[in-house]
């Protein structure tokens, strides 16, 4: 669906350097954050930026090589775009019909009532939870193959987050094959919907791995210094000394939940996962 092959874009000092892959059917989360690139990545996805070297293709094709056509199996949120503030969801609703063959109305209409968005009130006067929720909405509006979604939960409250993740979950129900890549630095959002996660870090690709694996197999081993010397760190990705003790990273827990029974080891949730992936030091 959505191949990013050794990408390197720079900015000054900073450097995108990376690669990524999505398959059919799949919800793909990229983590970092801010500043760590992934507007750049996004953008240079969707070719709105020339890149320095390496190879992007989608569908099969180079991305800049894209037909009209193809292009409207995209659905794009980007975080600093959208619709003029002073239309209103009415006069939006007319050029989606006229900017995409397959506009699907009675979808957008049912999804305006589930959100009780309003048609006639400019979008100026919406609430950022009502922007948002227009936003993702106007992407999903007309059956794409792929949507691209940079920060689709920023700035919103849990309620309001569960809302927009809750329609993509039951979009991807509904679509056959479609697939997405959604940016958040929300770990808690990523880890509920998506299949595999990408995590980046001043440009880098630091980390990669399916969801189910990272929450089954990864963990966080806490030992005194005299454990930690004496540890078998085949498995371990990375450590970090800590105030009066030592913590690492394993992905493979069971086998020091059978091996070590003397350390304290606690669950790899995404966020500590990150924590260890930047602070951390390899062995
Ligand atoms: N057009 C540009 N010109 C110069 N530097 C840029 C440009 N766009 C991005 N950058 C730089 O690239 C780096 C990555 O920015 P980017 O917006 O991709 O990060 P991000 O992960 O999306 O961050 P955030 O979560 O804050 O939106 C930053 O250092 C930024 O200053």
């Amino acid at each position: 669906m959505l191949e990013v092959k050794e990408v390197q874009k720079r900015y000054g000092t900073f450097e995108l350097e990376c690669s990524l892959t999505i398959l059919d059917g799949q919800i793909t989360g990229l983590i970092g954050q801010n500043g760590a690139g992934k507007s750049t990545l996004f953008k240079a996805i969707l070719d709105l930026i020339t890149l320095d070297s390496g190879s992007i293709q989608i569908f099969g094709k180079e991305h800049h090589e894209l037909s009209g056509k193809e292009k409207e199996k995209l659905g794009v949120v980007l975080s600093d775009s959208g619709f003029s503030a002073y239309l209103t969801v009415r006069d939006i609703i007319a050029i989606l019909k006229n900017m995409y063959s397959n506009f699907d109305l009675s979808y957008f209409q049912k999804q305006m009532q589930r959100f009780q968005l309003p048609y006639d009130q400019k979008i100026k006067e919406f609430s950022t939870g009502m922007k948002a929720k227009l936003k993702v909405l106007i992407a999903l509006s007309h059956h794409a193959k792929l949507l691209i979604l940079d920060e689709p939960t920023a700035g919103l409250d849990v309620i309001a987050r569960d809302e927009i993740l809750d329609l993509l979950r039951d979009y991807m129900e509904d679509e056959n094959d479609a697939s997405i890549l959604i940016s958040s630095h929300i770990a808690e959002d990523l880890e509920s919907l998506c299949d595999d996660l990408y995590m980046i870090h001043e440009g880098k690709m630091i980390f990669h791995e399916d969801t189910d694996v990272l929450l089954s197999d990864y963990a966080i081993l806490k030992m005194s210094e005299e454990q930690f010397k004496k540890l078998d760190t085949q498995y371990i990705l990375k450590a970090c000394k800590e105030a009066y003790s030592y913590a690492c990273l394993t992905n493979q827990k069971q086998y020091y939940m059978e091996n070590e029974p003397g350390i304290t080891i606690e669950k790899g949730t995404i966020d500590a996962v990150i924590t260890m992936m930047i602070r951390g030091y390899s062995l």
